[in-house]
């Protein structure tokens, strides 16, 4: 259970370090946590994690979406475990056996290194491709079907919740219940462009689709001013039990 002031992750996507740096310090009282991905990973590795961490209070979304062999999975989500995220992920393309895996290996590392285990999450079907895109993939249903069947998989493999669209959120919702987490990139404010996500609706649609947690990225970071759009999206966002002012 991770407690957030509101459903809104920053996603700070960029290679820079000072500007992760100096953007998590300034954004972690306005949105709900900060997610750092593949980009900045890629390029600042585990110590670019902790200065940014080490920079905001604000909870980490470290979105590493690991797919590889369970072996290889399980030694990544405890390497990703020691760096205190509140939430971590894996493909659910990987399977039952990775899925279960990385389950274990989070609840493991966090009892080895005494810190409280991550939201294991796995990722359905990426928020910038449509049926077109899923088919050239060699899997021919639409997405919303392969999205539902990927997402009980998920949850039969002991996973938290997943990342899906919004455009999916009311049947995964109803198909696996209340507790299971739905955190949706995906999202756009009606004043930004889509830019390369093809599944998108808006902060406001997202939750009353069913979404636990909003991922926001370029809307926020591209924006001339970054904490002013994020304020602008929390605050037309409905008020939930639990959540800070
Ligand atoms: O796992 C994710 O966070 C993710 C899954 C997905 O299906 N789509 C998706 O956009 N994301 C991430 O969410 C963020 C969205 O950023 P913006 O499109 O700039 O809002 C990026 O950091 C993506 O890596």
């Amino acid at each position: 259970m991770i407690q957030l002031r509101n459903p809104v992750f920053c996603a700070i996507d960029t290679t820079d370090l000072n500007k992760a740096t100096r953007l998590a310090a300034r954004i972690g009282d306005t949105v709900g946590g900060i997610k750092l991905g593949l980009e900045f990973f890629t390029s600042q590795g585990r110590r670019g994690v902790e200065q940014v961490a080490k920079a905001s209070e604000a909870p980490l979304f470290l979105d590493l979406k690991f797919h590889d062999i369970p072996n290889t999975v399980a030694g990544a989500i405890r390497a990703a475990v020691s760096l205190k995220p509140a939430i971590v992920n894996v493909h659910a393309g990987g399977g039952r056996t990775m899925m279960q895996a990385a389950v274990k290996a989070a609840s493991e590392a966090a009892a080895e290194f005494g810190v409280a285990r991550p939201l294991v999450l796995a990722v359905t079907v990426l928020t910038s491709m449509d049926d077109g895109d899923l088919s050239e993939t060699g899997v021919v249903r639409p997405v919303s079907d392969q999205v539902r069947a990927l997402a009980a998989l998920a949850r039969e493999s002991g996973i938290d919740g997943v990342v899906c669209s919004p455009h999916e959120a009311s049947v995964l919702r109803a198909d696996l219940g209340a507790d299971f987490k739905l955190l949706c990139p995906g999202v756009r404010p009606h004043w930004a462009g889509a830019d390369d996500q093809k599944r998108i609706m808006t902060p406001t649609e997202a939750v009353a689709a069913g979404a636990d947690y909003l991922v926001v990225g370029r809307p926020i970071t591209g924006a001339a001013e970054p904490i002013a759009a994020a304020e602008k999206i929390v605050s037309e966002l409905p008020r939930r039990n639990g959540e800070a002012s």
